[in-house]
């Protein structure tokens, strides 16, 4: 459904699963609470929303943040990008900022950002698009024998691959202060295969081929098998959205319900985006 605030129209739909439009918003100016709360409800219905053409300086990034929600720390580990904005990551293709694969973000903690503001700050010439998938569509692309199974389901979820070597190499082993926390160690943790959303209640499978690794109670056979089927049901292109970015844009996601992938098809080209987190709670699954 097409959202309007004063009568005008705000969100129009990018498809039937995912992803919205927003127009005639100009997040750099402050936003009155109406629109703040429109925001936060096309947030639930649409899981995605692009912001084009904004004119956002890091500043005013945080602050539309700010308006959303209390924001974390750049990443667990990953600096900010100076002492005046410690919240946001700088995602530099030529420092190791790709994701090219489905993930959703930092589930390797126990609390996993409840969303993301991400900003195209310098694109390539060629490519450099992103893409978000619909983890609630995915659910209910299993079978219902399978849905009952994964309800009862917990996996585990590590970050080491990624994020130890530049925690211990480039950091000495100090990240950062993550839900109080100074982060020294990348535990694994545990959430359950189905994510009961705190705000609408439905269920999306929240594992993700970027960090979810074993499922817990099964053998490693058994285990492997089942995380391959999940996440083949991840990432239909029927169930996703592609954002084609131009300088300045913005998008804000549901990082409870959704999972996403930056697609790497521009080669040495640089490019550099800015995303700033939203503080999220810790997962549930559905009561037995
Ligand atoms: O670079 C992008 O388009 C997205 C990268 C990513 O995974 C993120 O910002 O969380
Ligand atoms: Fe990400």
């Amino acid at each position: 459904m097409t959202t309007t605030v004063e009568n005008r129209t705000v969100f129009e739909p990018l498809t039937v699963a995912i992803g919205a439009r927003a127009h005639d918003v100009d997040l750099s100016q402050p936003l009155t609470p109406a629109l703040v709360a429109e925001i936060r409800a096309a947030l639930l219905e649409h899981k995605v929303l692009v912001f084009p053409n904004q004119n956002l300086t890091p500043d005013s990034h945080v602050a539309f943040g700010r308006s959303l929600g209390e924001l974390t720390a750049s990443h667990p580990v990953v600096p900010g990008m100076d002492d005046q904005h410690p919240e946001i990551y700088v995602l530099d293709s030529t420092d190791g900022g790709k994701a090219p694969v489905w993930h959703t973000d930092v589930t390797f903690m126990k609390r996993p950002p409840l969303g993301s503001v991400l900003r195209a700050v310098s694109l390539p010439t060629v490519g450099g698009d992103t893409c978000w998938t619909d983890l609630e569509a995915a659910y209910l692309t299993l079978s219902e024998p399978l849905r009952r199974l994964a309800d009862q389901l917990q996996a585990v979820h590590d970050g080491r691959k990624d994020f130890q070597e530049y925690l211990d190499n480039r950091l000495g082993g100090e990240g950062n202060t993550w839900d109080g926390d100074r982060i020294r160690t990348l535990d694994p943790v545990v959430h359950p295969v189905v994510r009961v959303h705190p705000e609408t209640g439905r269920k999306s499978l929240f594992v993700n081929p970027g960090f979810t690794t074993t499922i817990l109670g099964l053998s490693e056979v058994e285990s492997r098998a089942l995380l391959d089927i999940f996440f083949v049901a991840i990432g239909r292109p029927e169930h996703s959205v592609r954002h084609r970015w131009t300088q300045g844009d913005v998008v804000v996601w549901d990082n409870r319900s959704t999972a996403h992938y930056a697609v790497d098809d521009y080669g040495h080209f640089q490019r550099v985006m800015h995303r700033i987190t939203i503080r999220g709670d810790e997962p549930f699954g559905p009561t037995p």
